[in-house]
């Protein structure tokens, strides 16, 4: 069985060249590339319906690709060409799953046990090997317990230390938290970074919750519509996102249709020109970036907006603004007492807007 005594070292633990697969007529993944070296995280990140649990179920082996290859950590997996396929159970992989898929009937300690049981690894450093991921994952003393007497968080940490007993060369989570509320996620969020830091793992999580994505992964593939829109490491997403459609989905402030008249660019609704970088056509998408707003009155460029909603945060108020003139709507947090009706101006620097031509690469 794969391991990672078998790895081929200095591999990247997984790597995906031209991978394209279809359900019947319909193309649901177009050609992925993707690189992951060893003991980094790679994010799916992307809305329902984008691919992503198809791209990890390739990965496992649990479908094949219509074409290109699958290598993880140097052996190929998948080459439909070269008529390679390699059964789940050889990847040697380890798995979380959304509903965790352990066995209720069988004690914690057994779950756990049951990739070193296949690989038909010893009693006795089965046992040890057993007891050093449960304290892993903080649940030692509850190793004679059976799963449904454990709360949902810990039923998860179950699942992470029987994906993570074998030592697998990749781990794959497929949207592991959806299950547990919100506090509980965050949480779990920082243990499941904590645990893949700690034990240098190399994984793939899947998830549609940008701040999961961005928290724990070392790069992102940003997907859309069966395509990667973008794969970058976390900082750069944020701050380069590349298509319109990625800062859409990660959230990162408003789109604003921008019009070339004569001279200037406008936001089409309202009467602010703006200082374009080097952009040609006569319409764009512009991006105002949350974090680049300020409420400063003698700041530059001073976009006009109302509040629509002002809520009380441990933070600050979160503010709903309407751009006035148009009716595209900015998220601000700010300590200043503002009330829903008031008129505020936004000031922000020309160089943290973000310009994207209107037609779509992809769609
Ligand atoms: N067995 C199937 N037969 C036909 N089409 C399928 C099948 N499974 C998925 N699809 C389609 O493939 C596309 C990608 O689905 P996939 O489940 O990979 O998306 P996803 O990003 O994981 O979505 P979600 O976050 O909702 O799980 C969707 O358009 C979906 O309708």
């Amino acid at each position: 069985m794969f391991s990672k005594s078998s790895a081929v070292s200095g591999a990247p633990a997984l790597s995906l060249q031209g991978v394209s697969m279809s359900y019947g007529a319909e193309k649901v993944l177009h050609q992925i590339d993707l690189n992951l070296a060893a003991g980094e995280v790679l994010g799916l990140l992307g809305p329902s319906g984008c691919g992503k649990t198809t791209l990890l179920r390739l990965i496992s082996g649990l479908l094949l690709p219509d074409a290109g290859q699958i290598q993880i950590a140097g052996t190929t997996v998948a080459a439909p060409r070269a008529g390679i396929t390699l059964p789940p159970e050889k990847r040697g992989l380890g798995m979380v799953f959304q509903d965790y898929a352990l066995w209720p009937h069988m004690s914690v300690a057994r779950n756990v046990a049951f990739p070193l049981e296949m690989m038909r690894v010893g009693a006795s450093e089965c046992k040890d090997r057993v007891t050093r991921a449960l304290d892993r994952v903080g649940l030692g003393a509850m190793a004679e317990r059976r799963p449904s007497d454990l709360s949902g968080g810990q039923q998860q940490r179950v699942a992470i230390a029987r994906a993570i007993v074998a030592e697998p060369p990749l781990v794959l989570f497929d949207e592991p938290l959806s299950n547990l509320d919100r506090e509980l996620r965050e949480t779990m969020v920082e243990e499941i970074a904590d645990l893949v830091a700690d034990l240098n793992l190399s994984a793939v999580y899947v998830t549609h919750d940008h701040a999961e994505a961005l928290t724990l992964a070392n790069h992102v593939a940003v997907m859309r519509g069966g395509w990667v829109e973008q794969l970058a490491a976390p900082a750069e997403l944020v701050d380069h996102p590349k298509t319109a459609a990625v800062a859409e989905f990660l959230r990162l402030g408003c789109l604003l249709p921008a019009l070339h008249d004569a001279e200037n660019w406008l936001i089409k609704g309202t009467d602010l020109s703006l200082p374009a970088g080097v952009f040609g056509g006569a319409e764009a998408q512009v991006l105002l970036p949350e974090k680049a707003l300020r409420l400063d009155a003698n700041g530059p460029n001073k976009l006009k907006t109302e509040v629509l909603r002002a809520q009380v945060r441990s933070t600050g108020q979160a503010l709903t603004l309407r751009v006035v003139g148009t009716n595209h709507v900015i998220r601000h947090l700010t300590p200043a007492p503002v009330r829903a009706g008031d008129v505020l101006e936004l000031s922000f620097s020309p160089e943290d807007l973000r310009w994207f031509p209107v037609a779509d690469p992809h769609h």
